[in-house]
């Protein structure tokens, strides 16, 4: 099968997983990508060295032509344009190639409707990390993909990431935690420079505070076997200031915000794959 890798719509999501993916020591001369516009095409060939990027303002047939001879292509547009793509793509595909698609709400059925009958289909929810080789993934295979087709694309993945295998009704769950989650860390790195400002700080100073926290706790909870609890009251010293913090953030339900705000964007992706039919 071929090592060309396609990335069809290469916008933040799918550039986070070709920077893993490069990072990791895939060969440039493998990989494709397509976007919309020359600019956007020429900002990615200029930061990847050695891929090739296409425009579809230049090349109006540039996904077609990226799939084409590709082993596996990734669908990296905004969930509404998915199955526009696949149909675009389906004359160009080997009846081999390993369909992939990154986008929250698009299920299996809809992925498989829009393709020749029996083409391989994973359906998967990555992460942003994924450009530094931190992200988590899942994976879910559709009904024609061999377990040799979803152990090529959990090998793509890897280099990317953490990769974990779930049936497809826990998608929109794992969208909820992982694939919008790093969104709430940022939120949380936010809201922490707001409330250093809030104490007297200096804005740059207060964001270099909360950056370099939420980024170092993010470091501890990557080391092997941590236990985010334990981590907590690591730096809860007993009756001390921490301590009175973490019983403020609890008087005030934030395990319950937080909670709610997964449920929300569960909810949203539940219908948003009504909406798509
Ligand atoms: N951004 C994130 O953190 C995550 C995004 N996703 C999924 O990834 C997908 C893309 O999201 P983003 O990367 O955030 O959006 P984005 O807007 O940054 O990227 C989409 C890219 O596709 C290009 N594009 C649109 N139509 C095209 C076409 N017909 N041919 C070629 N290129 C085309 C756009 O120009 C853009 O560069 C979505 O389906 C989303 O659900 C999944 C997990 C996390
Ligand atoms: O916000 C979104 O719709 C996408 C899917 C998961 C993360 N970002």
């Amino acid at each position: 099968m071929s090592n060309r890798i396609a990335f069809l719509g290469c916008g933040s999501m799918n550039e986070a997983i070709l920077s893993g993916l490069l990072g990791s020591g895939t060969d440039p001369a493998d990989v494709v990508a397509t976007v919309r516009r020359a600019e956007r095409a020429a900002e990615l060939a200029e930061r990847h060295h050695g891929i090739t990027a296409i425009a579809g303002d230049e090349e109006p047939d540039n996904n077609r032509q990226a799939a084409k001879g590709s082993g596996v292509v990734i669908l990296g547009v905004k969930p509404v344009g998915i199955a526009d793509l696949a149909r675009e793509i389906s004359a160009s595909l080997s009846p081999k190639t390993i369909v992939v698609s990154v986008a929250a709400a698009v299920t299996l059925a809809q992925l498989e409707a829009a393709l020749p009958a029996g083409q391989p289909v994973i359906r998967t929810m990555p992460n942003t990390p994924a450009k530094l080789g931190r992200g988590v993934v899942s994976v879910s295979a559709g009904s024609n993909c061999s377990p040799e087709q979803l152990q090529r694309a959990k090998d793509i993945f890897k280099a990317a990431g953490t990769v974990v295998e779930v049936p497809e009704e826990q998608v929109d769950a794992v969208s909820a935690i992982s694939g919008s989650g790093p969104a709430y860390a940022f939120y949380l790195a936010e809201a922490m420079a707001a409330a250093g400002v809030e104490l007297g700080l200096e804005h740059d100073l207060a964001l270099l505070l909360a950056r370099e926290t939420v980024a170092g706790a993010g470091f501890m909870l990557a080391e092997p076997g941590a236990d985010p609890s334990a981590l907590r009251i690591s730096v809860s010293s007993p009756n001390g200031t921490t301590e009175r913090a973490i019983a403020t953030f609890n008087e005030r339900g934030l395990p319950a915000i937080i909670a709610a705000g997964a449920r929300a964007a569960a909810d949203r992706a539940a219908e948003i794959s009504r909406q798509l039919g």
